[in-house]
């Protein structure tokens, strides 16, 4: 399965647009729940149906007290209505919470297994520290959907109609007065709902912009400390963490005026009810016990009325959210990996044939018809001047993008045509900065091949010169090497990421030589690993320093986005101006 189209970019959809979507969006996270769902809604209702019997057990104790009959029977029914009620509701509730947690664990997974799939080009286009807010922050917000969204505004709508019932029943006269209330505040309840579900998704967007800033700041720590630039930053976030806060009173703002719109009314329709049913009652025409009957129902009606609000609001807010993890879920997404078979060992060759590509339409083109062949097996290096797209070779091969003009092969055959997890496993990858995960230094190794045997581990620990590590660490392969690998240098990062790329026994290794300069011994020791591992294996080779590579077989002149020559060392330095003059500022040469 490909790519979807997307069908809108994060952060900016229309509130309130594409409702339908959320919706069956967010019955999906809930179908594997319904009868959960069933189940805690119908112990609500009796627990609601309970409630609405009370007024008519108060007004039999009422009645039996007039008539001065035993009042036992009543009291005992009005008791057993309420501890059950109570214990059916209670029950019900945590029916209802706990299949919210499991909506949000199906959130969860589904919004995360979406990311894992994103194209790198979407990935690109995203602030990490807003994709967090989204999987971590946005996704409670559908907890409540159900339990105090949809369940508590069907059992309030019960509880609302079942009162009205019983009220007309009782007065007449009094259930208009009432029902005169009850539309004007659902009026204005009408009114501001949609308000509140913009203000909600704005309120969601600045917790994700909050976090987008602070991830920022950390990426970056170092810098900042070195920078000076704390103060600033913390006056950054801090502007965030404002936005966030007003976005959340506009919120605040929005249900508070229709909460107390509706409480408001309930206490006029409350003083209401008791002047004409006062009247009512010294006309004659009212029994009392009926008059304190209707006004329990009236009062029993305040509280679902709030909770149909306060349902009416959650839902809301859980539309908001849900569109911002639609947002992610209607990205274009890579083809999900099948059983990948084992990649074999014949080293594979590669070749870039009229290669055309630029990152975006916007952006400016980085590869102009490059064209250029690597043999199977034996070291091709890239070099060239910075920016001239040779890190974009190997994002290409590894399908993180792909080119708008032109064909690569890998073993003869298209890369669009691999799958791309066989393609993945065929190819191994270590990036410019070569990070190490946190975790052991083992873990690290076997990142990408978990199940490689103990002797094929020290096989690539040899070969990647790493013994010496693994023994001095105090724990060995098991030590911690730490967040962002801390504990080890530069040029131990590079080795264990060449070592991570080996254990998956790649055909072809594509190694972006790190800018920063490694000391000669370091430097040396790459230069032996590269040479060994060529031996076995394809290696491409992005080198910076020309010293890397002048025992390359072949090396390939990059220059802004055009390849300029092929050829080996020798040859390059006869003809090749750019390649004599990188060799000549690297003091390979003396200057000309
Ligand atoms: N993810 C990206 N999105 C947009 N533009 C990019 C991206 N990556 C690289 N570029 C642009 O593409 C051009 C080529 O970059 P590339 O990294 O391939 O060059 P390079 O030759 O590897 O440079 P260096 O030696 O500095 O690593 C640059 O202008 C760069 O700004």
């Amino acid at each position: 399965m490909t790519a979807t189209a997307s069908e809108h970019a994060p952060g900016g959809p229309a509130a309130g647009s594409g409702d339908t979507a959320s919706w069956s969006l967010l019955f999906g996270y809930v179908r594997p729940y319904w009868r959960v769902l069933l189940a805690g809604g119908a112990l609500s209702l009796v627990s609601s149906l309970a409630g609405l019997a009370m007024p008519l057990l108060a007004k039999s104790v009422v009645d039996a007290f007039g008539r001065e009959q035993s009042l036992a029977g009543p009291v005992l029914a009005l008791t057993a209505a309420v501890v059950l009620g109570a214990g059916i509701g209670a029950l019900g509730r945590y029916v209802l919470e706990r299949m919210g947690e499991g909506i949000v664990f199906s959130a969860r997974q589904s919004l995360v297994g979406r990311m894992m799939r994103l194209r790198v080009s979407e990935v690109d286009r995203l602030k990490p520290g807003d994709l967090l807010s989204r999987v971590t922050s946005d996704t409670t917000l559908l907890r409540a959907v159900f339990t105090d969204g949809i369940v508590e505004s069907v059992s309030s709508l019960f509880m609302l109609v079942g009162a009205i019932v019983m009220m007309a029943f009782m007065d007449g006269v009094l259930l208009l007065v009432t029902l005169a209330v009850l539309v004007v505040v659902g009026g204005l309840v009408g009114l501001v709902m949609p308000r509140i579900q913009r203000a909600s998704i704005k309120a969601q967007e600045a917790v994700g912009e909050m976090g987008a800033v602070l991830d920022r700041v950390l990426q970056a720590f170092r810098t900042v400390k070195a920078s000076g630039a704390e103060e600033r930053e913390i006056a950054t976030v801090g502007a965030a963490a404002r936005e966030a806060r007003d976005r959340g009173i506009a919120v605040a703002w929005l249900t508070s005026i229709v909460g107390i719109s509706a409480w408001v009314s309930a206490q006029l329709a409350f003083v209401a009810v008791l002047g004409v049913g006062g009247a009512r009652v010294a006309a004659g025409e009212m029994e009392v016990s009926a008059l304190i009957a209707f006004l329990l129902y009236l009062f029993f009606l305040v509280a679902p009325v709030g909770q149909l609000v306060q349902g009416f609001t959650q839902v809301q807010s859980g539309l908001a959210a849900v569109k911002r993890i639609r947002e992610i879920e209607d990205l274009p997404a890579e083809e999900t990996a099948g059983p990948v078979p084992a990649p074999g060992t014949v080293p594979a060759g590669v070749r870039f044939e009229s290669v055309g590509f630029r990152y975006g339409d916007d952006r400016p083109v980085v590869h102009h018809d490059v064209s250029f062949a690597v043999p199977a097996g034996g070291m091709t290096a890239l070099v060239g001047p910075s920016g001239a797209g040779k890190s974009t070779v190997f994002a290409l091969l590894e399908r993180f993008y792909e080119q708008q003009s032109g064909r690569i092969t890998v073993d003869g055959r298209d890369i669009r045509h691999w799958p791309l997890a066989e393609l993945r496993a065929a190819v191994g990858y270590v990036e410019q900065d070569a990070p190490v995960l946190d975790g052991s230094l083992r873990e690290n190794l076997l990142f990408a091949a978990p199940g490689v045997a103990e002797e094929e581990v020290r096989r690539v620990l040899a070969l990647t010169r790493l013994e010496d590590l693994a023994a001095r660490l105090p724990e060995g392969l098991e030590t911690k090497v730490g967040h962002r690998g801390v504990l080890l240098s530069g040029g131990e990062r590079q080795r264990v990421a060449i070592a991570r790329a080996l254990l998956r026994r790649p055909r072809l290794l594509l190694l972006d030589e790190a800018t920063s300069q490694l000391d000669a011994v370091n430097e040396l020791r790459l230069r032996e690993v590269i040479a060994e591992v060529a031996r076995e294996t394809t290696v491409l080779v992005i080198a910076h320093r020309l010293s890397t590579v002048t025992g390359a077989d072949r090396i390939v002149v990059m220059e802004a986005g055009r390849v300029r020559a092929v050829g080996t060392h020798d040859e390059l330095l006869d003809g090749d101006d750019l390649y004599r003059e990188l060799a000549a500022t690297q003091f390979l040469l003396p200057a000309t």
